[in-house]
């Protein structure tokens, strides 16, 4: 039997030390605070005003788009986004993330010479590297974006490299992640890419229900269907969709934080949906969406989540180890984290042996 501290409420310190699975991250909306400044003394000729990067947690939604559009300016080259990556993957092995799914929409950009092959590559060589310089520590997978902002031509193109890649870069490339503004109307548009993506075995995860009423878009996508939700703040505003959900099992990615930022769920987090679904037993991810511009990360969501539903140490790390269910990897990859939540009951074990030992000999004295 595993023995886990008895005690009213998780703290900070154990939410950031169990290991962790990040399922919804955009890398360019996980760019550290140092990592942004670092870019932006490098780029003092652009003129960027930093006025919401200072913010902090203070940061409005209009803050957090304009902060994307200074990114997006600041990482303008292969170099760039190779340094970038590199940084992310180790903040968020920094917090105890074993295994992680980057998400990024291939960018061109005529100045730089950058193309979106090899915005792909540099983000795949990122990954190589980290993983070949630091020991095998974290395991990291890229999901191409598809930005329902953008035209359908971007979007195919975009399927067309992340089915390339998923051959030539089988261990990385697995999947695609469909997002972007959440307020357009005209996302119907990108059925046959996310129809596409599935009948070249590519795993989809599809922002839903983001924001209010996009219920038909919602039924929409969920007829083909994705293989994990982003957000789906609002898909029990409606009966059907509310049991077509339940009945299916997709998983839902949570990111209570930027839930919260972008007005669309209420500041108190007992109030999140997640609370609803996790009461169905419905499969549910902790995650960040944009752990930079939502000043936030893995632990911090965690501790949130953890403290809303009064869940304890092993309610805790049963739900951080339910995450691997839902990786869009092989069952090899599921194998070796079990392993690692394996060896990490055994540490809390010897933890708690080593505190009662002391105690004793406390007592003693
Ligand atoms: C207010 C706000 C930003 C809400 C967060 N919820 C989101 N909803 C949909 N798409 C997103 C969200 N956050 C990031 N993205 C997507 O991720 C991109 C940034 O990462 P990247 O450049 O693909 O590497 C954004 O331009 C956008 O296309
Ligand atoms: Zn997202």
């Amino acid at each position: 039997a595993i023995l886990f501290r008895m005690q009213s409420g998780i703290t900070q310190e154990f939410c950031q030390q169990i290991p962790k699975v990040e399922l919804h991250a955009h890398l360019n909306g996980s760019l550290s605070n140092k990592t942004i400044k670092k870019l932006l003394d490098r780029r003092r000729d652009l003129k960027i005003s930093t006025a919401a990067f200072e913010k902090g947690e203070q940061r409005t939604m209009g803050d957090c788009f304009e902060m994307f559009k200074v990114i997006h300016s600041l990482v303008d080259s292969t170099e760039v986004i190779y340094e970038v990556t590199k940084d992310v993957i180790e903040e968020f092995s920094a917090d105890g993330v074993k295994y992680l799914e980057l998400r990024s929409t291939p960018k061109g950009l005529v100045e730089s010479g950058m193309d979106k092959r090899r915005y792909m590559d540099a983000v795949v060589g990122a990954i190589r590297d980290y993983k070949h310089d630091n020991d095998d520590v974290i395991d990291v997978k890229f999901l191409p974006s598809i930005d329902r902002g953008r035209s359908i031509k971007d979007a195919q193109e975009n399927l067309k490299l992340a089915e390339e890649y998923s051959i030539s870069c089988e261990d990385i490339v697995t999947g695609i992640d469909f997002s972007g503004n959440p307020y357009t109307t005209d996302a119907a548009k990108f059925m046959p890419v996310l129809q596409g993506a599935q009948r070249v075995g590519l795993k989809s995860a599809v922002h839903l229900s983001e924001v209010k009423d996009r219920s038909d878009e919602t039924r929409m996508f969920l007829s083909v269907p994705p293989d994990r939700i982003g957000h789906g703040t609002f898909l029990t505003d409606e009966e059907d969709v509310k049991s077509s959900v339940l009945e299916s099992r997709i998983p839902i990615e949570v990111c209570v934080s930027s839930n919260i930022a972008s007005n669309t769920s209420p500041p108190e987090h007992i109030k999140h949906h997640s609370v609803w679904w996790m009461g169905q037993e419905h499969p549910c991810v902790v995650c960040t969406d944009d752990k930079g511009v939502f000043s936030t990360g893995l632990s911090s969501e965690y501790f949130i989540i953890a403290n809303a539903l009064s869940l304890s140490e092993e309610q805790t790390l049963k739900l951080s180890e339910s995450a691997i269910d839902f990786i869009f990897a092989d069952e090899n990859m599921k194998a070796k984290l079990k392993q690692i939540w394996k060896e990490s009951k055994k540490d809390e074990v010897l933890e708690i042996t080593f505190v009662t030992c002391l105690s004793c000999l406390d007592m003693k004295n």
